[in-house]
């Protein structure tokens, strides 16, 4: 099935559609449809996800890497009919190149890859966090883009390095605190569809299309997927055999039907993951297909299991694609395995489960400066720099300073611990006027100066 014809020339000035304004001239202040603002009460869950996504992969040794949001469209040139294709954000640029807003990052991945050469040394374990892009038509209302954490192994044949990438995702889990009996990874392997596929005489050109077709079992009726693969010359019968060894979740079983070889990698990926502690998150279902047209091998796919969240979006989802580089006029291929993992679906879960701390939410400044008169802002920068050189979170009040009390509900506005007031009696003895906003933890000030409210003098080096 061909990639239906995306746009190939720039439209003329006439025919754009003007950009909406608002009424009376105020331009539009919503984002494009299908994207997000992230005003800083937002950005502080989305830092603090993405402070665990980086957590991981540091722990786990991959190194960070990044490559541009806009790509030549022919990166995600397949003629497999995946959905991710078929919504491509491109476009004609202004010296009529074709190009598109990353749908994901792996094709961008390849392509460094290889124009590293036989410079880079494998196994090469790189991550990234980048913002993809799909245009989606907007009736469905859905996201244009989303940020998905890609961790990647390149140049390891073996399991091994699928073992490594799934006790990476239970890792995220349990540094959010996500139990198994919340979120799991279904495990299956594209040999298993292969060895399948060929016993049912379906060729190897079919098996990629075929592939993405079976991934739709989950949101499409059992008489539409056989209906799609029809239209790739697979018989009704094969169809039915192929969507009934799929619904196998017992590697035993599954072993008894297409034999013992076709299942031994799995095996031994599931005996590497007890090694890592994180066989309670993992489980073997045969139906998880994944629908990029490149994946090779072992294909998984986490999901959430707790009734009070998200149930039907995947939360994340990889697997090996060990040809990709050939397909990209490469003269042979390097071994690679990887997953996505975006940031919304997530998000959604663990805040259904109340999983993220209350502090997320707070933005944090500890002290408040406040010159007492403008002839004392100088006084008033030295002491916040000091402050801030220790390493605490400081403010200056920027404003002049009419009304004391519009500085103290200033403080109370970005929930800060003290108010420190540059006076001119105090600042001639060497001394400051703290204010307590709230009560500190024990042992924060003497008892008797812990008292909310009330101002008293601290010497300057006092106050760190
Ligand atoms: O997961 C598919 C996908 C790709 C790009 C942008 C968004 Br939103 N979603």
């Amino acid at each position: 099935t061909d990639a239906p014809p995306q746009n190939t020339k720039a439209k003329p000035e006439s025919q754009k559609k003007p950009s909406k304004k608002g009424r009376g001239g105020m331009i539009v202040l919503e984002p494009v449809a299908g994207t997000r603002d992230f005003i800083p009460s937002d950005m502080r869950y989305r830092a603090w996800l993405f402070s665990k996504f980086h957590a991981v992969a540091k722990k786990y040794g991959f190194e960070e890497y990044d490559a541009p949001i806009l790509e030549s469209e022919e990166l995600y040139k397949r003629k497999a009919g995946e959905e991710i294709t078929q919504q491509m954000y491109n476009f004609t640029d202004k010296s009529e190149q074709q190009v598109a807003l990353r749908p994901e990052m792996t094709p961008s991945l390849a392509r460094l890859i290889l124009s590293q050469g036989k410079s880079l040394l494998m196994p090469v374990k790189w991550y990234s966090i980048p913002q993809c892009w799909r245009y989606e038509t907007t009736t469905r209302g859905r996201k244009r883009e989303h940020y998905q954490w890609n961790m990647d192994i390149w140049g390891v044949p073996n399991v091994s390095a699928e073992a490594e990438l799934l006790a990476a995702i239970c890792e995220f889990f349990k540094l959010v605190g996500l139990t198994s009996q919340e979120v799991g990874i279904k495990i299956s392997s594209r040999k298993v569809l292969e060895t399948v596929m060929k016993g049912l005489n379906i060729s190897s050109e079919q098996f990629a299309p075929a592939c993405v077709i079976v991934d739709k079992l989950d949101k499409l009726q059992k008489e539409d997927v056989v209906q799609q693969l029809s239209i790739l010359g697979i018989s009704e019968e094969s169809s039915l055999e192929l969507i009934s060894i799929m619904q196998i979740k017992d590697i035993d079983e599954l072993s008894q039907k297409i034999g013992e070889e076709s299942v031994a990698e799995l095996r031994q990926l599931f005996d590497l993951v007890k090694g890592y502690g994180v066989a309670e998150y993992l489980r073997f279902d045969a139906s998880i297909v994944r629908g990029l047209s490149y994946y090779t091998g072992v294909v998984f796919e986490a999901f959430s299991i707790s009734r009070n969240s998200e149930l039907s979006r995947a939360i994340c989802g990889g697997g090996r694609y060990d040809r990709i580089l050939t397909t990209y006029g490469a003269k042979q291929d390097t071994p690679a395995c990887g997953f996505g993992f975006g940031d919304v679906v997530i998000l959604e879960i663990l805040r259904d489960l109340n999983k993220i701390p209350k502090e997320v939410s707070r933005h944090v400044v500890n002290d408040l400066v406040v010159p007492f008169n403008e002839d004392l802002r100088p006084q008033a920068c030295k002491v916040v720099t000091m402050l801030r050189d220790a390493g605490i979170p400081a403010e200056v009040y920027l404003p002049k300073t009419k009304k004391i009390a519009n500085t103290f509900s200033y403080a109370e506005r970005i929930d800060a611990d003290r108010v420190i007031m540059i006076a001119p009696d105090e600042w001639n003895a060497g001394e400051v006027k703290v204010k307590y906003m709230k009560l500190q933890p024990k042992g924060v000030g003497e008892e008797e100066k812990n008292t909310v409210g009330v101002q008293f003098a601290v010497k300057v080096d006092d106050l760190l």
